[in-house]
């Protein structure tokens, strides 16, 4: 299984058991949207500020951050019952499609 795919079972299973005592997981889909939102906004701050540091030491830290994020923002989705695959079938649509056409493509609502 792909560590993504597994992240994201783990991630299912926290949803359905709760128990936010015992998991991180748990404790963040308990608080939703208005919990998960503003971690995902910090942890992606944080990527940034570790992809500006010079060096390996810079680039390295940049993949722990780079993992959090990617972290919260699978938490993020499962809150709202995005799944991973589609998440996939989105950027395998744009394939092919340049940025600009792609959003020009974009409906009104999706801006
Ligand atoms: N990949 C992760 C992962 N990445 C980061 N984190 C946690 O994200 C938190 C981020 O740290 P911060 O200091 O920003 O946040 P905090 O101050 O601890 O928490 P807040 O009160 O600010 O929300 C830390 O507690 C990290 O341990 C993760 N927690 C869990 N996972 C995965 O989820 C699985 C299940 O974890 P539990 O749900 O805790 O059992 C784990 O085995 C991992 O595979």
């Amino acid at each position: 299984m792909r560590p993504l795919d597994q992240l994201e079972a783990t991630i299912r299973q926290r949803q359905q058991a709760g128990e936010a005592d015992k998991s991180y997981t748990a404790k963040l889909l308990a608080g939703g949207v208005a919990k998960i939102g503003p971690k995902v906004t910090e942890e992606a701050a944080e990527v940034v500020e570790a992809a500006a540091e010079p060096d390996e030491a810079g680039r390295e830290h940049t993949i722990r951050e780079a993992a959090d994020v990617v972290y919260h923002l699978m938490v993020l989705m499962a809150a709202r019952g995005v799944e991973l695959a589609e998440v996939e079938c989105e950027l395998a649509r744009r394939f092919g499609m340049s940025g600009l056409e792609e959003k020009a493509s974009r409906g009104p609502v999706n801006q």
